[in-house]
């Protein structure tokens, strides 16, 4: 369940609350249900994915692509899948844990883990929100943000496309004052 923490140290849980904590940089959060198909359960509960159990996960639940499809016209999705064992994983993380924007909207679903997305607000104030399995994101272009994972490392998350080149991390400079990203 997602988790909103402010700069005062005020904690949301409640997914009203958090929509509209966010409501000024106009991220969406909704509850997507990932269903009780035991086969896909059994595959998200697995740490490393083979690209044949991936398009396996992504087919099961592209009943959502196909609606963002028809609303908004994205092209492609695939599904990262980070734990431990990840090759590289810290290498990989370094691109998102600085502040950070992107061309096109940010469009994650997360389907198992855990995951911290940073956002700096119109006022300057910055917040971050963990986000569960279950659980969509919206994130606007333009929107500075950062990403990390939680002392448990591991994610699974489709990620949907509109292009591909608009989700090039673009640096903003600004620093994270909120909480200081762990290297
Ligand atoms: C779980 S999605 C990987 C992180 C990412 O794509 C991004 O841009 C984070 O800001
Ligand atoms: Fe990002
Ligand atoms: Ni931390």
């Amino acid at each position: 369940m997602a988790r909103l923490q402010l700069e005062d140290g005020k904690l949301y849980t409640d997914l009203k609350e958090i929509t509209q904590e966010l409501a000024p940089l106009h991220i969406q959060l909704n509850r997507w249900s990932v269903g009780d198909n035991p086969q896909l359960n059994q595959l998200l509960a697995k740490d490393n994915l083979d690209e044949d159990e991936k398009e396996q996960v992504l087919k099961a639940l592209d009943g959502y692509f196909e609606q963002l499809k028809q609303t908004a016209g994205y092209e492609s999705r695939d599904l990262i899948v980070l734990h431990p064992q990840t090759p590289n994983l810290d290498g990989l993380l370094t691109k998102f844990d600085k502040i950070h924007t992107h061309a096109d909207d940010e469009v994650r679903y997360i389907v198992a883990g855990e995951a911290i997305f940073g956002f700096v607000r119109p006022d300057g104030s910055q917040v971050e929100l963990t986000v569960q399995p279950e659980e969509y994101i919206n994130v606007p272009a333009g929107t500075e943000h950062w990403f990390y994972l939680t002392p448990a490392r591991r994610v699974k998350a489709v990620r949907y496309f509109a292009g591909t080149e608009g989700w090039v991390p673009e640096y903003t400079g600004t620093p994270i004052r909120i909480h200081q990203v762990v290297a």
